[in-house]
């Protein structure tokens, strides 16, 4: 008797001092079922955890299962054939792996937080295969609730060679305790990993933010374009339904997004933006999902994914149309299910993120050319916007100039400087093809350079620009030397060419548009290198 108690003392002692050093869970609950299967006379061990139903289109207990929703999951296993010494009994998806809560003696004791200990010699109405147990030599099952703060994680099932009496019954109570106590820690410690990781991806994100938006934080404009998409991000910011923007680059779609998000039931969640353009094709999988440590090399730790970071709240997807095709898939599977694993991980993780997903591509265009997936189109594509580009809502020019001059104005503490008429309709007529990002530097740059004098900004005044079409953007105090005097001059008469679609004569011609006479316009052509062949387009080389 004594030999037994000291044995069965220093099992568990050898079992205590291990747990503590696992802070993952995973893990622990495999040195748990490999230490106890190792203890004289257990035949097999087996741990169930409470999670969330996931294979009840397959699982065979699913008729027994009440609401589908939670089952016991089995998470971990040990032990050896007696008959069969080679066969190792740590599979954790054969017949036992889900039981549903109330459904056999695992499922029992997940429902009632009782212990149960059959001895077979008086009851074999709970074990399903009586002849494996007999001929393992079977002769007691035990199974523990791992009960922590009166709510049960999970159950513990020792399967054991000898009759179970009451001092082996109190012992595996004992052991289940300490195990419950050690699965809620490494719970615990797994928690804390992954707030940690969010939160450093969320301060990322909120960095790249501050630096980025540089706190305009608003729709400026009353155009009609800007006013319809003020009411759409009205409409749709309550519903929940996934948005994709298109539109040029610069013209705000990030900032219809944010109003989105601001708007929207998640607004006190995060808003976490993905830059699909900016991460290499081998990294995609990891940065949306997360990985597990030592999923491939330079995983030194678990990592959540933005979706993780994003949970609850909006994941902004931009520039969506650059995602390498085969990842399409797997965001697919999120938007539809809800569901995804971080790399090298088996765990199926649930999330609840909204999408707005951005793009400056024609991404119809993108599908026929099967670059895109056809399903995930639709499924991004619930509520399209689209943000017009700043030449096709020139009365926002004014607006904007004003809004970002009073803004950095403050930002810098300088004083309010003055806009001349010609400057404001150099602006009015300047096609801005990076759109109201342009603008915006142009307003920063000029601010620096005028010195609290009148603005004066880098876009054609109007004197060298042909027929409304943009030469190259010249300011008015630039000095040049004289191989960039040259080359202006050669674009200008490219341009003159492209707007006459090559005409050098007669009163639409090139020379006309210029000012100059066509044999004059000739000689320069000549000596610039322009040469005017037949089916040949120098301008557009
Ligand atoms: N209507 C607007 N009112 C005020 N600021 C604006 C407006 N539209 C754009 N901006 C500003 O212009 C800059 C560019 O906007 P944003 O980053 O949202 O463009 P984008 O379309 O997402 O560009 P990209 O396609 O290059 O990512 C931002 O600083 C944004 O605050």
């Amino acid at each position: 008797m004594e030999s037994t108690l000291t044995k069965g003392l220093e099992a568990l002692a050898d079992l205590l001092l291990k747990l503590p050093q696992e802070h993952n869970c995973q893990r622990l609950l495999d040195t748990a079922a490999q230490v106890i299967s190792e203890w004289e006379d257990v035949a097999l061990v087996r741990v169930w955890q409470l999670r969330e139903g996931d294979i009840c289109d397959r699982c065979h207990l699913a008729e027994e299962c009440q609401k589908h929703v939670k089952c016991m999951h089995l998470v971990a296993s040990g032990g050896r054939s007696m008959v069969n010494k080679s066969e190792v009994w740590n599979r954790l998806d054969g017949r036992f792996a889900r039981f549903p809560i109330g459904v056999r003696k695992v499922g029992h004791v997940a429902q009632t937080g009782q212990s149960v200990t059959v001895n077979l010699k008086e009851d074999r109405t709970w074990v399903v295969d009586p002849k494996w147990a007999i001929d393992e030599g079977i002769k007691g099952i035990n199974a523990q609730p791992l009960l922590f703060r009166g709510k049960v994680l999970g159950v513990l099932g020792i399967f054991i060679r000898r009759e179970i009496d009451q001092n082996l019954a109190r012992f595996q109570r004992m052991v289940a305790d300490h195990l419950a106590m050690a699965i809620a820690n490494a719970e615990a410690f797994e928690q804390i990993r992954e707030l940690h990781g969010k939160l450093e991806l969320e301060n990322e994100y909120l960095r790249t933010e501050v630096e980025e938006s540089r706190s305009f934080g608003e729709i400026v404009g009353r155009s009609e374009p800007v006013q319809q998409i003020v009411s759409k991000i009205e409409l749709v910011a309550a519903t929940g339904a996934n948005v994709l923007v298109t539109g040029e680059s610069g013209t705000g779609k990030e900032l219809i997004a944010r109003e989105i998000h601001r708007r929207s039931q998640r607004k006190d969640q995060p808003m976490i933006r993905v830059n699909c353009a900016g991460i290499p094709a081998s990294l995609f999988e990891s940065e949306l999902f997360g990985h597990a440590k030592g999923a491939f090399t330079g995983a030194l730790r678990d990592r959540p994914g933005r979706f993780e970071a994003a949970a609850g709240g909006t994941l902004f997807l931009d520039e969506v149309g650059e995602m390498p095709f085969d990842l399409q898939a797997k965001l697919l599977r999120v938007l539809q299910e809800g569901q995804y694993e971080r790399v090298g991980e088996d765990r199926t993780r649930h999330v609840d993120v909204r999408i707005i997903a951005a793009t400056n591509r024609n991404l119809k265009e993108e599908v026929q050319e099967k670059r895109f997936r056809e399903d995930l189109y639709y499924r991004l594509n619930v509520f399209p916007i689209e943000a017009p580009a700043l030449r096709e809502r020139r009365e926002d020019i004014p607006a904007l100039l004003a809004h970002f001059v009073e803004h950095l104005v403050k930002r810098h503490g300088l004083k309010m400087p003055s806009v001349s008429k010609s400057q404001l309709q150099a602006l009015a007529r300047y096609d801005w093809p990076g759109n109201v990002r342009e603008l915006q530097n142009q307003v920063e740059r000029a601010l620096i350079t005028s010195r609290g004098k009148s603005l004066r900004f880098e876009v054609p005044t109007g004197e060298s620009s042909v027929g409304g079409q943009v030469a190259s953007p010249v300011s008015e105090d630039a000095v040049m030397n004289e191989d960039q005097m040259v080359e202006l001059q050669r674009r200008n008469i490219l341009n003159a060419l492209k707007v006459t679609e090559g005409r050098v004569y007669g009163e639409d011609g090139a020379a006309s548009v210029l000012g100059l006479k066509p044999s004059t316009l000739a000689s320069r052509m000549k000596k610039l290198g322009i040469e005017l062949r037949a089916k040949q387009r120098p301008w557009e080389e």
